[in-house]
């Protein structure tokens, strides 16, 4: 793995569509909250990266005995997940080169495997623009009419579900992020300001279950995902090795 490989884990988010009262990433994954998961996945893939996490400055749920990487800092969350990836990209300019890799993976994806992440860094390395895992669509899809029926039925044909992590060099991610605020485009992935640069980033296919915990039932799911990645039954924690 290359030095010079930079870790950016947005984890300031509120979890509004999850419900609670607690933040979705420190809710309870067989028994540890969802963030410590979703970085020693990371940090068992990528050992020697160097990780910015984007916690909220309010944030008193963080403990840093979940982070196991030795090179990381801390910091602060933005209003929208855009935000918080440029304040990490803004902090790492002291250390951080232009040609350095940097893999963008949300802190509520913690079923992403070491096999997916390895293929992923291996597939960035070799592209000059960068890309992402990502996943093909597998449902019929609907458009609606705005009145809850039908209006048409949609190809899906050559769509994908977007997923994470999303890799790009340092200073084109800077760039893209940085044109996309001042013209003023909602960006809901890296991928997408990068492509408003004209560029095409890679789609590498990953697993479906890398799911992003989004809304309540999915913490039950992202449970099963993890006992059947380790072949044992959702009660059995007592073996924690992703596959
Ligand atoms: N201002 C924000 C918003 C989101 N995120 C992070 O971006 C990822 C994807 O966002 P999403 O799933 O939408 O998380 P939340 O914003 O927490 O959820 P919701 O939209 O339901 O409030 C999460 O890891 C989340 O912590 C972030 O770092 N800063
Ligand atoms: C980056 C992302 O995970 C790709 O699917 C997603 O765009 C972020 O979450 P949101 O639900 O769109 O806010």
């Amino acid at each position: 793995m290359s030095k010079n490989l930079w870790l950016v884990v947005p984890a300031a988010g509120r979890g509004r569509r999850m419900g609670s009262d607690v933040p979705k990433q420190y809710l309870p994954l067989r028994e540890r909250p969802v963030l410590a998961h979703t970085l020693a996945r990371l940090h068992r893939a990528f050992p020697a990266a160097r990780l910015c996490l984007c916690l909220d400055v309010d944030d008193d749920h963080f403990d840093p005995a979940w982070v196991p990487f030795s090179h990381w800092r801390r910091t602060p969350g933005g209003s929208e997940r855009v935000d918080s990836v440029r304040y990490a990209l803004a902090a790492m300019a002291d250390s951080a080169a232009d040609s350095d890799l940097v893999m963008v993976h949300d802190v509520a994806r913690p079923c992403v495997t070491q096999t997916d992440l390895e293929r992923l860094y291996i597939a960035l390395c070799e592209d000059e623009v960068g890309g992402l895992l990502a996943a093909p669509v597998a449902d019929t899809m609907k458009r609606d009419d705005s009145h809850g029926r039908v209006a048409r039925t949609e190809s899906r044909c050559g769509l994908w579900q977007a997923q994470t992590p999303q890799g790009f060099r340092y200073g084109l991610l800077r760039r893209a992020l940085d044109e996309a605020a001042v013209n003023g485009l909602v960006v809901t992935d890296e991928a997408s300001a990068v492509e408003a640069l004209g560029l095409a980033p890679r789609l590498v296919p990953g697993r479906r279950d890398n799911i992003k915990i989004t809304h309540p039932e999915d913490l039950a799911l992202a449970e099963h995902i993890l006992a059947a990645q380790q072949g044992m039954s959702p009660l059995n924690h007592s073996h924690e090795e992703a596959p």
